[in-house]
Formats: C-alpha cells, structure tokens, sequence
C-alpha cells in the first residue's frame, strides 16, 4: 500500500496564524489613529510657519510610507505553513528522473578554487543514482585554474565517492568533513580510519595541487584582460591518464566557459546559467536543474530526494516550478551583528508565502524544473522558424526543446565541443531571441533569481519551500560590513530595477496572481526605496526641529501620545516575538533593527540611485561578486561581535554624520527642555535621538572608544562633524527666516 502513501504534508500553523492575523488588525487600527491625528492637525489653526509645515508634512509622508510597506509585509504572515518530506517512499531508483547541477564561479581571486571545488565535490557526491547526476561549473572567469581545478577534483571524486558511499558519511563536502567540524567523523573500525586518512591524504595533494597552480599563475587574475575577453571552452573532464575503472560510478562533470567579449553584454550570473542551460540540453537534457552558488555546497546528500518528494507527486508536479531550501551559512557567529543569517526571510518570510503560491526564488539551492524555463509550452510541432525565434539557431537546441526530457548525448567529444562552443556558449547566440526576456534566467533586474521567479509565479507556476531541521545547503555568510553593504547595495538595486521597470510587481501582479502575492512581490521590490525615505527623515528632521523648539509629536498629556506609545511597542514586541520563535535573543532583534537602519541610511539609497541612473542611461548595469576569501582578522571581529568599520567613506559618511547629529540633538535637546521647561511637547523627539543612539552604540564605540585597526578613522569623524554642522546651521537659518 506504500504507492497511495503521501510523499509529503503540508501543515497549516493555526495559532501562529491567529496571533499574526490578530497583531495585522490591532496594530492597523494604531496605525489608522495615527494617520486621523495628522490629517486633523492639518485642519487646525496652527501657529507654526510654512517651513516647519513642509518639515512636519514630511514627517507624515515618511510614516505613511513605513505604514504602507508594513501592511504589504503582512502577506508574508497571512498563512505561514511547514512541510515534512518522506524520501523512503519514493519510487525505485531506476524511476527517478535526472537532474543537472549547474554552479557558477566568476572569480578565482574571490571565489577561490578550492572553495568551488569542494562544492563541486559535494554536488557529485549527491545521494542520487550517478548516471543520473551531471555536474556543470560554469566559469565566467576564463581561468585555467578553475579549469585545472576541475580535473583536479575529478581525480579525486574516484575516492571521494566511494568513501562516502561505504561508510555513509553526511558530510560530502571534504574540506567540512576533514576539518573535524563535522558531526559525523565516525570511529569505527581500523579499516575506516585507514581509508579515512588516505582519503585525506589524497584531499590534501588535491589542495596543494590547486594551491601550487594558484602559485605559478599568480594573483590579479580577475582583473586581467582574459577574464572579460576569452572565447568559450566545454568540456567534459575525463581522467585519460587512469584507465582503471573507478568502483562506483561517476557523474557526469562539464566545465563549460562561455565566450566573453567586451562588446557584448553578458548579463553576468542569470547569462551564465542560460549558457549551461543550453549546453547542458545538448548533453544531458534532464528534466530537473539543481542551481547553486559556487559557495553553496549541499551539506546533506538527500536533498535531492527530498525534493523529488514533491517533484514527483502527481497532485502537484504539473504546476510546480521549483522546490527552494533557504540559504543558510556554515560561519554565522552566535552573536550576528550583520544578521548576515537573513533570518526573517528565511525563517518568516519564505514560511509565509509557501502558504500561497510558494517561496521567491532564491538565487540558489533550489531545484527547478527544466520546462518552467522555456518561456511557454512547447509541442513536437510547433514551427521551426517560430521556434528559432526563441530559442535562437542551433538544431540541437530546438531538439532538445523539443523532445523535451529526452537526453540528447552527442557521442563524439569533438563535435560535441564544436556544437557547444560555436552555438550554445558563443556570446552572440542570444541576439534577437528570447534568452533572457521570456526564456531562461531574466536580464532585465540583476536580482536575477527574484525577477526570475516573479515571472514564473504570474504564469501560473507555483513553488514550494522545503525547510528540514538539517540545512541541506551551507554558504557563505558576508561577514565584515565592507561586503555587507556591497552586497545589499546589489540587492536593492535589483530590487528598484524590477519595480522601475514594466514587471513591476503591483502593476503586473495584480491580473495575473492573488493580491496577497502581489504584497509580498511589492514588499521586496520597493522596500529598499520606501525605507530609505522615511529613514532619513526620522534621522533627522526631528533632530533639527528638537533644536530649534519646533514640536512635531504630541504632547505627553494629548491623548494621541498614547498611539504613538502603542504602535512604538506593538511593533517591538512583534518582533521580539518573531525573533524568540525562530530561535533568536533579545540581542538579536536589536542587531536587526541596526542591520535595518544602517542598509536603510546607506545600501537602500546607493541602491535606488543606482537604478534610477541605470533607467536613465548614466550608468551600466554591474555585478561585483560577493568575496569568499576569509580574512582572518576581519573574521575575528566578527567573531566577537564587533563591527568592523573598514568600508568605504560612501558608507561611513552618512553612518556617522547621523550619529552625530543624534548626538547633537539629544545634548542641545535636553539642554532647551530643561532651560524652557516644555519636555511635555518634546519628549518623543528627545526619545526617537535616544532610541537612534541605544541602537547604534556599536558606532558610537567606532567613533570614540576602539582603537584597533576596524575602528572608525578620525578624519571619518571630523569629516561628519563638519557635514553635521552644515547640515544644522543651514536648516536652523531656513527656519528662522521663514518662521
Ligand atoms: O558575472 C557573474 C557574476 C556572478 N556570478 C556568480 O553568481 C553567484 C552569486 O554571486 P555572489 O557574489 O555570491 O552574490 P550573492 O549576493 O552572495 O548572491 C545572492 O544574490 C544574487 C543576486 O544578486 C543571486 O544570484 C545569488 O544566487 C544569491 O545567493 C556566484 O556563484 C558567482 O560566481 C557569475 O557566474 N557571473
Ligand atoms: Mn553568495
């Protein structure tokens, strides 16, 4: 009877449900005071001039904005759901269907080769019937490192495999397994702990091997010229020196570079999974594709399973597009000053819209299916020319479009490699065709997987988001502020791209998904814009006007103040709560509502700007990969939980100016209610300079106290004061002209 037994089951949360539902209508109903308080002020006789009004409207703007992007937030919580999976009753191996790996690698100098390595090892060594795995890198670098990297790691997958076969180790990323981090060591027998130190042996020679490679070709490769400018290169790595054969099977491992020329946009990551996606047609053609980072390793080898467990159900596997694991990170300290986790969209977000359509796509660790990415439905007669139209001109490529599943092997290594190379990997192949507008990966945002995954939802698509105790995929967290912020400027400027563009989400959405969805959608996309606003006027416009006795709140004895109390501690608490039941501290909620400001101050404008200019052609689109490399002092500080200030002065600036002029605020503010006496009409703005410093502390501790080598710089500092100052004598003089 195992056939009519679920291979999976959704649980709806009811009470985690009911106190969500609960907190979105009472603190609504904050929200809705708050906004009768305003509007009513504006109907009142009020002796404050012209200028202080545009100053207070802009204070109202800014928590209209906050409020709106709160209630889009609400989607996210409206119908959390978990899922358990049972890999057990999946049908017999020789039943499941195939599935290509594709990990793209940019980089050797960030992305060191003996990091994508071991997560190419890692993939091979998936718990899956060999013949069925393909393995591809893609190297967007160019570099005969990662190439001889690649012949490297094969020769060592022959031992590799076979090992964590025999002794079912769960560890199959080698560089974890070795470290004696892992859980799964292992003390058995002396023939184990043989096989385990030859196979360390053998991982070392791989290691020094990379590492000797690394030595002769030196440093700087990614900035020369080869890395934007080099023709493309597939192959299959093959070990021809070793005719014995291995004693387990292997997958199939392709390492594929795509042309690169400088005329040619190449759309950086989302290009170069429709370039493995072509490739890989030819070769393999499997119906499903596993897409990972060249950091992400899987840390568990069933993920694969497990995924099929909803792949494979027939209730659901006609609609479903992609089964994403969250991203999770193998060097997260206990205290994550960062929240380099990104607990809430993993933990809160991603729960909440699998109760509707499904998670976003994620960018990597998800296990998509190979149609969802034709762009539309495709039949055995459909128009060649039409066709061509799409997907471009190979034969092969229609081919494979349309016998869709069937594998397509091309024997013959050299006309395998003239094929690929010339068509599906050359840099002119996507002209007029629909690569990356309607198929494959999409270009237009260069938060590919989020753009990506919208569209497919609004087609009907759903997904699904599996969540099990034991991360099935480990990252790279960014762990220093400096890679931080760069990478949360990225992240907002693909964000902005999409809702500046014709897919932005509370236009196109609507028609086409449920409004519900269309929030969650329109949350990301313009949060990096709508918190950066009011954001700034928080941080400074009641500063100005607390100096300048300009009162903006209402007074402790109005009624109204109450609001404002409640809404202040309903939104506190709320996230404390979220932050205790997904396994955070106290401590944790505060490092986000930091992480929150200081991305709102900095990455959430650089974003937005950067957009805005690319839409209006100032500037092109660019992606600067995350870094990889772990820098040992840097990771120290992390370590314990001191930030590590050394960024850029286009991040610091704005960072320690608004400090401060909190500061100058809080000190002139309580000077002026303690002379005039009138602390009743100005305490909230005395409170919001005391909350913004509480939060920001370690700032503080940059600026006056550290004096190692991350702290912040004093001519940082005495460049803020003058700012600072500026800032305050020039709004001082605007008022008191005009009032
Ligand atoms: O021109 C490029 C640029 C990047 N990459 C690869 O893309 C991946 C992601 O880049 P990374 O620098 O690690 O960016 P992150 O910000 O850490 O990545 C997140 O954000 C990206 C979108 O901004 C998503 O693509 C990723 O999947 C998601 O993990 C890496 O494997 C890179 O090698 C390329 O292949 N070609
Ligand atoms: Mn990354």
């Amino acid at each position: 009877m195992e056939d009519s037994l679920p291979l999976h089951v959704c649980h709806v949360n009811k009470l985690s449900i009911f106190i969500h539902r609960s907190h979105t209508l009472v603190h609504s109903m904050a929200l809705a005071f708050l906004v009768c308080y305003r509007a009513s002020f504006l109907f009142q006789d009020h002796k404050i001039g012209p200028t202080p009004m545009l100053l207070w409207l802009l204070v109202f703007a800014s928590e209209l904005l906050l409020s709106f992007i709160w209630l889009l937030g609400q989607a996210f919580r409206w119908r959390p759901v978990t899922r358990t999976v049972f890999p057990d009753r999946l049908p017999e191996d020789d039943k499941l269907p195939a599935i290509d790996v594709f990990i793209c690698t940019t980089d050797p100098d960030k992305e060191p080769t003996v990091v994508v390595m071991n997560t190419v090892l890692s993939a091979m060594a998936l718990d899956y019937p060999p013949e069925k795995l393909h393995v591809y890198l893609s190297d967007d670098g160019g570099s005969p490192l990662t190439l001889h990297g690649m012949r490297e790691a094969w020769r060592f997958a022959w031992y590799w495999l076979p090992f964590c076969r025999r002794y079912g180790i769960e560890t199959r990323c080698p560089d974890f397994y070795f470290s004696a981090l892992a859980d799964d060591i292992g003390f058995g027998s002396s023939e184990f702990m043989t096989e385990r130190q030859k196979t360390k042996e053998r991982y070392e020679m791989m290691k020094d091997s990379i590492t000797e490679a690394r030595e002769r070709c030196g440093q700087g490769h990614s900035r020369s010229s080869t890395a934007r400018d080099h023709p493309s290169v597939v192959e299959v790595i093959q070990d021809e020196s070793n005719d014995t054969v291995p004693e387990t099977k292997m997958p199939l491992l392709v390492y594929v570079s795509r042309e690169k020329r400088p005329s040619h946009p190449h759309h950086f990551k989302a290009g170069a999974l429709n370039v493995l996606q072509r490739v890989s047609s030819m070769i393999s053609n499997s119906p499903y594709i596993l897409v990972l980072d060249c950091d992400v390793y899987c840390n568990d080898p069933t993920s694969a399973r497990k995924a099929m467990c909803f792949h494979l159900d027939s209730k659901i596997s006609n609609s479903l597009a992609f089964v994403q694991f969250p991203q999770r990170f193998h060097n997260i300290s206990k205290n994550d000053i960062y929240d380099s986790q990104l607990r809430s969209i993993y933990s809160v977000l991603w729960e909440g819209v699998d109760g509707l359509k499904g998670p976003i796509l994620s960018g990597s660790g998800f296990y998509i299916k190979r149609v969802s990415l034709y762009g539309s439905t495709v039949d055995e007669d459909m128009d060649l020319e039409e066709l061509k139209r799409s997907y471009g001109s190979s034969n092969e490529v229609i081919k494979s479009v349309r016998q869709i599943y069937k594998p397509n092997v091309i024997n013959d290594q050299r006309s395998l490699q003239k094929v690929t190379q010339l068509l599906a990997a050359s840099c002119s192949y996507e002209t007029d065709t629909k690569w990356g507008k309607e198929v494959g990966f999409l270009y237009d945002s260069v938060s590919e997987d989020y753009l990506t995954g919208f569209r497919l939802h609004c087609k009907g698509w759903i997904s699904v988001f599996c969540n099990p105790s034991r991360p099935q995929f480990l990252g790279n967290g960014t762990t220093n502020l400096n890679d931080y912020l760069i990478q949360g400027t990225r992240w907002s400027t693909g964000a902005i791209d999409v809702s500046f563009s014709k897919f932005c989400p509370l236009i196109y959405g609507p028609p086409r998904i449920s409004i519900l969805e269309t929030m969650c959608y329109g949350e990301l996309a313009f949060s990096p814009l709508i918190n950066c606003l009011p954001l700034w006027c928080f941080a400074t416009i009641p500063q100005l006007c607390l100096l300048n006795g300009i009162p903006l709140y209402p007074k402790v004895s109005n009624s109204f103040f109450v609001v404002y109390v409640f809404i202040f501690l309903s939104a506190l608490s709320k996230h404390l709560y979220e932050v205790l039941l997904t396994g955070g501290s106290f401590q944790t909620m505060e490092n986000e509502q930091r992480a929150w400001m200081i991305k709102s101050i900095t990455c959430y404008m650089y974003g937005s700007l950067d957009a805005i200019m690319k839409r209006m052609g100032m500037r092109e689109a660019s992606f600067m990969p995350t870094n990889k490399v772990e820098d040992d002092e840097q990771v120290k500080l992390y370590r314990v939980g001191k930030f590590d200030f050394q960024t850029s002065n286009m991040f610091l600036l704005p960072m320690v100016a608004l400090i401060i002029l909190n500061m100058a605020a809080l000190v002139g503010g309580l000077l002026r209610v303690i002379f005039v006496g009138d602390w009743d009409r100005m305490f909230v703005q005395v409170f919001i300079s005391c909350y913004i410093l509480y939060i920001n502390l370690p700032i503080i501790e940059g600026m006056m106290i550290r004096k190692d080598k991350g702290r912040i710089q004093p001519s940082v500092t005495q460049l803020s004061v003058i700012i600072c100052i500026f800032f305050l004598l020039l709004g001082s003089i605007i008022i008191s002209i005009v009032r």
